[in-house]
């Protein structure tokens, strides 16, 4: 396996990607999608379109019924694995699902100790990742004991501390008040990485995301500049996707 080199880190490649769940429904039918360096990227799509199997294939934890996912220029397979989490970070929707340790530092740490990291490089990278998502003064609390929003940080910087080169983030402004999706948004675009964005909420991926696709009924069926996307109001409605009420463009 030969690592990325300067022009691949933080590229993802999927090619024609099906995938069918053990009961024999098919949830993914040759999903195409090439996302370049620091692209953001966000994955729009009704209930049940498909999007999270999309993305438990990104990192191997379903493996693909045809086609393939490659990241970095490897592709996800058995024997890659472990290269693959490495690169590609998720940030589910629940914290609580990552967090998981006495301290934030320790739930932090938990990753790249586990690379094999050690002493002032361990340290660094901790520190890093939390001063990343603003989180650095909590570093010696109970995750239990902050915020949802503030645990959602914490979440970011256990991924952020494997140095990943590809962020997914499953619905990242859920449960999140104006202000906290706004500095969360800033975060995510401060850190220049290739980013999916896993979203119902339109106007955060407006936000957030250049570019959008629509995912629905397992196929990739719209791909262009966001703007464009949510301004065509016969393709929201067709995919069951809709801006706020009230929301006018300026
Ligand atoms: N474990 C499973 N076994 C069988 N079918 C499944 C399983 N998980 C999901 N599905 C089906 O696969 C399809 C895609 O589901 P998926 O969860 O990927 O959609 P989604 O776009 O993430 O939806 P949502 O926006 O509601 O989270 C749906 O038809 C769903 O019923």
């Amino acid at each position: 396996m030969t690592g990325p080199t300067g022009s691949t880190r933080g590229t993802l490649e999927v090619r024609g990607l099906a995938f069918a769940y053990p009961d024999g429904r098919q949830a993914l039918f040759g999903v195409d999608l090439t996302v370049t360096p620091g692209e953001r990227v966000a994955v729009l799509g009704p209930n049940g379109a498909g999007k999270t199997t999309f993305v438990l294939h990104l990192n191997g934890t379903l493996t693909a019924g045809a086609g393939q996912v490659i990241v970095d220029g490897i592709p996800v397979a058995r024997d890659t694995l472990k290269e693959i989490r490495r690169r590609v970070g998720i940030v589910f929707q629940d914290p609580d699902d990552q967090l998981f340790m006495a301290s934030v530092r320790d739930d932090v740490a938990f990753g790249p100790r586990n690379l094999g990291l050690r002493g002032t490089e361990l340290t660094t990278r901790v520190e890093q990742a939390l001063q990343a998502t603003g989180m650095l003064g909590a570093a010696d609390r109970p995750p239990h004991h902050l915020s949802f929003g503030q645990r959602r940080r914490v979440a970011a910087s256990t991924v952020l501390a494997m140095d990943p080169t590809v962020l997914v983030l499953d619905e990242p402004s859920s449960n999140l008040d104006p202000q906290a999706r706004r500095e969360f948004a800033d975060i995510v675009t401060s850190l220049g990485l290739t980013t999916l964005v896993v979203t119902h909420d339109l106007l955060y991926a407006l936000q957030l995301c250049p570019r959008s696709v629509i995912l629905d009924g397992g196929r990739i069926v719209a791909d262009g500049p966001t703007d464009r996307i949510l301004r065509d109001q016969q393709l929201l409605a067709a995919h069951r996707l809709e801006l706020p009420f009230g929301f006018t463009w300026p």
